[in-house]
């Protein structure tokens, strides 16, 4: 078993285009500086639709150790989809990755578990990874439901995938209460949902897809409190927002995973 860790930075709709070209080009710079070690753990980037073709410019001209992806694709393949972005666009753009069923979309496109599992589908048949994002609610988790719901959420998202699909899905576990706010999930909270999730993959699809399944936390992940949340044996990287805007924070996480230097 051999899970790379993954550190992801969703710029969700922030940054304009100079903005946006700056911090990919400060970030992998600083990564390079500091001698990220690209076989330890995956850094990876997802800036708006809009940025795409330079980030693309900036990471293959300059052969950069950065990945990126969108924050969001069409379930459907092309046609009269007005708005849509396909996940072949995406490829075409030399992304990677792509996250799917955020909550923000959840809540104000209400897309469903369908949909999310639709979205999730089509990445994956067109060679996208997706990062499908679940979490419960402030009530949710008050009510002490949040593994329940969680899980149902992994069970809608995923449903029509093939094991060979699933085992390359990346699951974010957000929970909503923490996202922007600043109050941080405990690791052993973190732990406990990322856990129930390995433990129903490997319930209905088997230790060899469960063995391979990235799960990230995210929701106010800081560089000062990143290292006790990935130092949950279930936790496999974050999804970051905020602090991903921010060089010296998400360069920090990002490297989380290298050796100190000596
Ligand atoms: O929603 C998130 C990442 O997708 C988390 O956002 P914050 O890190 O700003 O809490």
């Amino acid at each position: 078993m051999s899970r790379k860790p993954l550190m992801a930075g969703n710029w969700k709709m922030n940054l304009n285009h100079v903005e946006a070209v700056g911090l990919v080009q400060k970030l992998a710079w600083t990564l390079e500086d500091k001698k990220h070690d690209p076989a330890r753990s995956e850094v990876v980037v997802l800036p708006p639709f809009t940025d795409l073709r330079t980030v693309q410019t900036l990471v293959e001209g300059d052969r950069l150790e950065l990945a990126y992806g969108a924050q969001d694709v069409s379930p459907h393949l092309s046609g009269a989809y007005t708005g849509d972005i396909s996940a072949d666009m995406l490829v075409k753009l030399g992304c990677s990755y792509v996250a799917v069923g955020h909550s923000e979309r959840r809540e104000y496109h209400h897309e469903t578990d369908a949909v999310v599992n639709a979205k999730a589908a089509q990445a994956l048949n067109r060679g996208l990874i997706p990062i499908v994002c679940v979490g419960e609610g402030l009530e949710v988790r008050k009510a002490g439901e949040h593994v329940p719901y969680t899980l149902a959420q992994v069970a809608g998202s995923l449903a029509e995938l093939t094991a060979d699909q699933l085992a390359k899905v990346v699951i974010a576990y957000e929970p909503v209460w923490a996202i922007g706010t600043g109050e941080v999930a405990t690791p052993e909270d973190a732990q406990e949902v990322c856990g129930a999730i390995r433990g129903w993959l490997t319930e209905h699809h088997g230790q060899a897809v469960a063995d391979q399944v990235r799960v990230l936390y995210g929701g106010s992940v800081k560089a000062n409190n990143v290292a006790s949340i990935m130092d949950k044996p279930d936790v496999d990287g974050a999804l970051v927002g905020g602090a991903s805007l921010n060089v010296d924070e998400f360069s920090a996480i990002a490297r989380f995973y290298d050796l100190p230097s000596l």
